[in-house]
């Protein structure tokens, strides 16, 4: 079985580590990471330790000791820990993918992996549409875009809308608050539109994706369109989905993703990949 360390216990890493410990996955957590250790203590609590005895360790111990890393932590805890993890051959799952926007971090990440052998997993997460566009973009793309919609109390509290003095407090109707590039876009919502950094490194790349980003107090949940053009026909993908109750920002389908992904590495048949 392999050895899985979790940094982030937020959302993603609860809901990775209930999947584990319930055993339908054969893979057994050997450690959990997160810089509050109240939020540790509370999931170390819902084990039932089916599959081995987790315990807190730090990234460092994790990394000694684990085959996989998964970090869904923030874009931060990627940066820190994506290149010791490859450096010393272990295979790495990112969620907060918008870390990638970096064109060095990204090539340096990849090379690292190359040369030890390991691996870095990125699930599809909230959005639905990389297995098609991995397919068209062997062709050839003319555009990819992303329209991203969530309620106010998901887009809260994100650095582009505090920098640019944007207020949502009273929104009534739908309002675009940013459009433009991935790069940017990853950036300035870094706990919101990750899938627009999987759409980008699926597709045309961080600088030719377009991000459209709307505050919709009118909806409930978190929805993304994805639309695409190129030499294979044109695609057109609408996803509705539910916010996870504990994170509003978060989708539920972001830690099924992960659970998901997880199934497959461990699994020797390979279906719709
Ligand atoms: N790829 C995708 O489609 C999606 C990605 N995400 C991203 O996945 C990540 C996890 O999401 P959630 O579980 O909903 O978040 P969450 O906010 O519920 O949990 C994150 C946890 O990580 C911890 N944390 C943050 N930075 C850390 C660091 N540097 N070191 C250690 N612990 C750290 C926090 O204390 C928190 O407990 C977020 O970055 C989120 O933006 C979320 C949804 C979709
Ligand atoms: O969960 C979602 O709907 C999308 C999200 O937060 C992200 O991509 O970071």
């Amino acid at each position: 079985m392999i050895k899985i360390g979790v940094i982030g216990c937020g959302f993603i890493g609860t809901q990775i580590c209930l999947a584990v410990d319930s055993g339908a996955i054969p893979a057994e957590i050997f450690g959990i990471f997160d810089f509050s250790d109240e939020k540790a203590d509370a999931v170390l609590k819902l084990f039932k330790n089916l599959n081995g005895t987790p315990q807190k360790y730090t990234p460092e111990e994790m990394i000694e000791s684990c085959d996989l890393i998964i970090e869904c932590a923030s874009q931060e805890a990627v940066l820190k820990y994506a290149l010791p993890a490859a450096e010393n051959g272990v295979d790495l799952m990112v969620l907060s993918v918008g870390a990638f926007q970096d064109p060095d971090f990204y090539r340096k990440v990849r090379e690292t992996a190359a040369a030890s052998g390991s691996k870095v997993y990125i699930p599809s997460g909230a959005i639905a549409g990389t297995d098609g566009l991995k397919s068209a973009a062997i062709a050839g793309l003319t555009s990819v875009s992303v329209t991203t919609r969530k309620p106010v109390s998901g887009l809260a509290g994100s650095p582009y809308l505090i920098e640019n003095g944007i207020d949502l407090s009273g929104l009534k109707e739908p309002k675009l608050v940013f459009e433009g590039a991935a790069a940017e876009a990853v950036v300035g919502f870094p706990k919101n539109v990750n899938v627009c950094a999987t759409i980008s490194l699926c597709g045309l790349g961080f600088e030719k994706t377009n991000v459209r980003i709307i505050a919709d107090p009118t909806i409930s949940e978190n929805i993304h369109e994805l639309e695409v053009y190129g030499d294979f026909g044109h695609m057109k993908m609408t996803i509705e989905n539910k916010p996870s109750p504990q994170n509003p920002k978060t989708s539920y389908l972001a830690a099924l993703s992960a659970v998901s992904a997880l199934k497959r590495i461990t699994d020797p048949i390979q279906v719709g990949i």
